[in-house]
């Protein structure tokens, strides 16, 4: 049988070429050289088998944004198995070693992917965390209220030049919005590459800058694509971030977006679940959105992940939970926290709710409902009405939302 290795850093272009088999993508050297750049070999997994590369999985290392905390969560990324080598247990094997590394590592109490198949990941103890709206507008008809006052500018440009300004909009906004991943210079490079392979057609990217009273308050990243048809102009926007600090810049940027000339359609993979568009369209309908999962969360630290994020309310609860991959996770704990802090220890009291450790990461962004989890049998109520009277703590003001596929 193979054994799990750790890589070195000159095993990527390997690396680079089994993911581009399992994804049925091309080799794209640019693409390569991007994912270089923010690859940690030393947190990367790799089998081989007669000198082949067959099996990786990696992380990066970020921090999350949950409820009122900025978390340190192993970014789970490039999980792939040669077709020749699929459903003998390799993912498993990665899986468990890499979740125990983290766990031992003791620096990151949970583990955040974006999963290619959904059904790939609750056996190990993911949890849907964050769902999305995937935007597909015919924008014609679409029309957004004019703004209150004539507020800031617009100004357009190639994003490289901006970095900077971009990073302060990003950090200001990401400290409200469960979901968004912290960007260091590496990860801003990741971000602002636009690898012409990817472009499917369009133009490279721009960057649409809102001047507001206290500098730029708001930007989005997009690319456009021409298109023509008989009765006239069909070209689509292609939306890859919008991030605004103020009704006011979120408005600007939206009402650009949604309106330039010669277009007619938008696409946008990563809009929220509460998305502050559907409460400003003339036809919430016309954005075409569609629910889709985003983020995955596993808990590999329970008390430290519970005590790291905020509460929307006060709450005081003994939890039963059950980790058959992580067993020191496993017993009962008692959280106690609020809007300033938690705390979470091992009890030996009664518990109100027993669940398995996958229901804690749907639960740990606000974005899974306990009652919803109730309903479906996933978390069950040992001391009745504590459902009803803790299910708000656990929820936040701003759904959690991705920002970014890593
Ligand atoms: C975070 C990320 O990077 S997401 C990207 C994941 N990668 C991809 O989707 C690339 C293409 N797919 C692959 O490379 C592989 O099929 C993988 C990585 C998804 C699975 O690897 P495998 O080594 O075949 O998984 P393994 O043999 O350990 O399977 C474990 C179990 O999960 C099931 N499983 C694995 N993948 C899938 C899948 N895509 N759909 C349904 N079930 C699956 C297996 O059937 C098995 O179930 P069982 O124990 O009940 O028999």
């Amino acid at each position: 049988m193979t054994d799990v290795t750790v890589p070195r850093a000159e095993d990527f272009d390997e690396i680079s070429a089994l993911l581009a088999l399992a994804f049925h993508d091309d080799p794209d050297p640019e693409m390569t050289e991007v994912e270089r750049g923010v690859f940690e070999p030393e947190r990367a997994l790799l089998v081989r088998d007669g000198g082949t590369a067959v099996a990786h999985a990696a992380a990066f290392t970020r921090d999350l944004q949950a409820p009122g905390a900025s978390v340190p969560a192993a970014h789970v990324t490039m999980v792939s198995v040669l077709p020749t080598h699929r459903r003998r247990g390799l993912l498993t094997a990665l899986m468990r070693r890499q979740l125990r590394e983290i766990r031992d590592a003791g620096r990151e109490p949970v583990a955040v992917l974006w999963a290619s198949e959904g059904r790939i990941y609750p056996r190990f103890g993911y949890g849907l965390a964050a769902q999305r709206y995937t935007l597909q507008c015919e924008t014609a008809e679409l029309r957004l209220p004019e703004p209150a006052s004539a507020g800031g500018t617009l100004r357009l440009d190639r994003p490289a030049g901006h970095r900077a300004e971009l990073a302060r909009v990003y950090e200001r906004v990401r400290a409200d919005r469960p979901g968004w991943s912290s960007r260091d210079e590496r990860w801003w490079a990741y971000v602002l590459a636009d690898v012409k392979g990817h472009r499917d057609g369009a133009t490279e990217r721009r960057v649409l800058l809102h001047d507001g009273t206290d500098g730029v308050d708001g930007y989005a990243l997009y690319r456009t694509k021409e298109g023509w048809e008989p009765r006239g102009p069909r070209g689509e926007v292609r939306v890859d971030e919008v991030v605004a600090a103020t009704p006011e810049a979120y408005l600007a940027l939206w009402r650009l977006l949604l309106s330039l000339d010669l277009t007619r359609r938008l696409s946008f993979r990563t809009a929220a679940v509460d998305e502050p568009l559907l409460w400003l369209l003339n036809e919430p309908r016309g954005l075409g959105a569609q629910l889709a999962d985003a983020l995955w969360v596993r808990v590999v630290d329970v008390p430290t992940a519970l005590a790291a994020r905020r509460y929307a309310t006060d709450v005081d609860l003994v939890i039963e939970v059950t980790d058959e991959l992580l067993p020191e996770n496993s017993g009962r704990w008692r959280l106690v926290g609020g809007p300033a802090g938690a705390e979470c220890v091992a009890t030996t009291a009664p518990a109100h709710l027993a669940c398995d450790v996958r229901a804690l990461g749907e639960l740990y962004l606000g974005g899974a409902g306990l009652g919803a989890l109730a309903a479906a049998g996933r978390v069950r109520e040992l001391i009745p009405g504590t459902v009803a009277t803790s299910a708000a703590p656990f929820t936040w003001h701003r759904a959690p939302s991705p920002m970014e596929v890593f």
